[in-house]
């Protein structure tokens, strides 16, 4: 498999992670890319293409394609499509956080997700823990709003909540601290995409 190796950034910048299964990545992953970057105040994002969601049964497209398509559709300056979790061998995010830290221990990670991901965040590995590592931005979706504000980590940390006229100041907040930013939204999904097959059935052998 190529290997993509480890993104850059300078000691004290503030880098997003945004991981995904990105299969197939759109234009839903690409806004909440330039809204976060925008809104929390990052100077970078690196996109985690992961090599398989912990609390996914179906595993995902091969990892080189995801690749691939996920940097045909993300171009910017400032982000970054990486393979990072098949470098660090980890699949949780409570763990890449912890190895990412390491290898970066001057860098400000921000972890940035979907409405839809912070209503399931309490089942996360050590979700708390992640919470109480790096500060979360959450970007609202389609369907998903009210559930996020109803959900278990936004109840438990309520009194972390960044207001959102205050978002910029997320990226360089100590943890825990989260935001929810209610941005136009744009409505589309991987799901949508493959069950238009217009995604899995070019995988297939011949
Ligand atoms: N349209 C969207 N609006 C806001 N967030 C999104 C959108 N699409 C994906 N995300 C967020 O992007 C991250 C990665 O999502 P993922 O790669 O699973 O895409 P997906 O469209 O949710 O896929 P699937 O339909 O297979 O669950 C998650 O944090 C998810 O919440
Ligand atoms: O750490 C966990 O337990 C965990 C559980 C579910 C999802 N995640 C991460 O959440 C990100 C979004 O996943 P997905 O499949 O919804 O695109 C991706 O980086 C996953 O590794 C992490």
């Amino acid at each position: 498999m190529e290997r993509y190796g480890i993104p850059y950034a300078r000691p004290g910048q503030v880098v997003g992670l945004f991981g995904g299964s990105f299969d197939p990545p759109h234009q839903g992953h690409v806004h909440v890319t330039l809204e976060a970057m925008k809104a929390f105040g990052l100077d970078r994002v690196w996109w985690l293409v992961s090599p398989g969601n912990p609390l996914k049964e179906r595993g995902p497209a091969p990892m080189d394609r995801r690749m691939a398509a996920a940097r045909n559709v993300m171009q910017h300056p400032r982000v970054e499509v990486t393979d990072i979790e098949a470098l660090t061998g980890t699949r949780a995010t409570a763990d890449t956080l912890t190895a990412l830290q390491r290898l970066y221990p001057q860098v400000r990670f921000v972890w940035l997700m979907g409405a839809d991901n912070l209503a399931q965040f309490h089942r996360w590995k050590d979700w708390r823990g992640i919470m109480d590592s790096v500060p979360v931005g959450v970007v609202a979706r389609p369907g998903d709003r009210i559930s996020a504000r109803m959900s278990r980590a936004a109840r438990v940390y309520a009194k972390y909540r960044i207001d959102g006229q205050a978002r910029h100041l997320l990226g360089r907040a100590q943890a825990p601290a989260w935001c929810f930013v209610n941005v136009p939204m744009v409505d589309v999904s991987s799901t949508e995409i493959r069950t238009r097959g217009e995604w899995r059935a070019e995988v297939l052998p011949e």
